[in-house]
């Protein structure tokens, strides 16, 4: 369905009847991209059974080990992001990510705090490393993600992360709903989503303070409102993977071996 409540650039005069657009304003466009929220994979009927407590052990372990991927890519994406950045100001800011899910001294950053999540809920750290059980759709999702900040420039590779900005809802949620739903995770697993709630609204910040910098035209706006598309395009695809798995019981070649035959990346 067109929803054009939350596209409020659909209804304004485009190249296509000769009249020239003027760009949102400000508050508008912000509001343009927080709309795009109603896509977000909060929404997606995988997280919404997770929530709601529908979820059984080997949904919620397919997800964890499934997630870990884009939590492994992550850093090397913004790795990439740095290596297109010309801006030092920017680069001092935005390697504080890195170091984030990396670990320094003082954290031992978001990779171990999934890895304990992993242990929470019945999964070997090896387990997790060896990606056995990444599926091929994640995998080629998440991979979209990075190539595309590969290849963009950093200001829209930065505009790609801003489905942050919905994250620290989901973060909570989780950590409203599940203890409840699932007295069989160790209560220890928790430690990765209440990190993010802080460290996802200060990226945040940044990240809307670049996009209001730059999309500073009708055309560059609708484009960032395309790059946050494409990357809600990435979330939501990785959970519809995950529901062929794990709800569907239709893993990749499911009908022919009931073994996890699909490549683990290839170098
Ligand atoms: O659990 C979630 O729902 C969720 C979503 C997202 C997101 O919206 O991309 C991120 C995270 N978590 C997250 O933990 C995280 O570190 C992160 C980094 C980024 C990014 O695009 O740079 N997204 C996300």
């Amino acid at each position: 369905m067109l929803n054009t409540r939350t596209d409020p650039c659909a209804t304004r005069a485009g190249p296509e009847t000769g009249v020239a657009r003027s760009p949102l304003s400000a508050d508008d466009f912000r509001a343009a991209l927080m709309a795009k929220g109603d896509y977000y994979h909060i929404h997606h009927p995988y997280q919404v059974d997770m929530a709601a407590g529908r979820a059984t052990p080997e949904q919620i372990r397919g997800w964890v080990a499934n997630r870990f991927y884009y939590q492994v890519m992550i850093p090397q994406k913004d790795a990439a992001l740095l290596a297109n950045c010309h801006d030092a100001p920017t680069r001092r800011r935005w390697i504080q990510r890195l170091l984030d899910h990396d670990g320094h001294a003082g954290d031992d950053g978001g990779i171990e705090a999934w890895l304990a999540l992993g242990e929470a809920v019945g999964l070997s750290r090896e387990a997790l490393w060896s990606q056995e059980h990444v599926l091929p759709g994640v995998r080629f999702a998440v991979d979209a993600y990075v190539n595309f900040v590969r290849r963009a420039s950093w200001e829209e590779a930065a505009i790609s992360s801003l489905t942050e900005l919905f994250a620290p809802q989901a973060h909570q949620s989780r950590l409203d709903t599940w203890p409840q739903h699932y007295p069989w995770i160790d209560a220890s697993g928790y430690g990765y989503f209440r990190k993010r709630l802080k460290e996802a609204r200060r990226d945040v910040e940044h990240g809307l303070e670049v996009a209001l910098a730059v999309c500073d035209t009708a055309e560059r706006q609708q484009r960032a409102l395309g790059i946050l598309q494409f990357k809600l395009d990435v979330l939501w695809s990785m959970l519809d993977a995950m529901t062929l798995a794990y709800q569907l019981g239709r893993p990749p070649y499911h009908s022919v071996t009931d073994r996890r035959v699909y490549h683990r990346g290839l170098s």
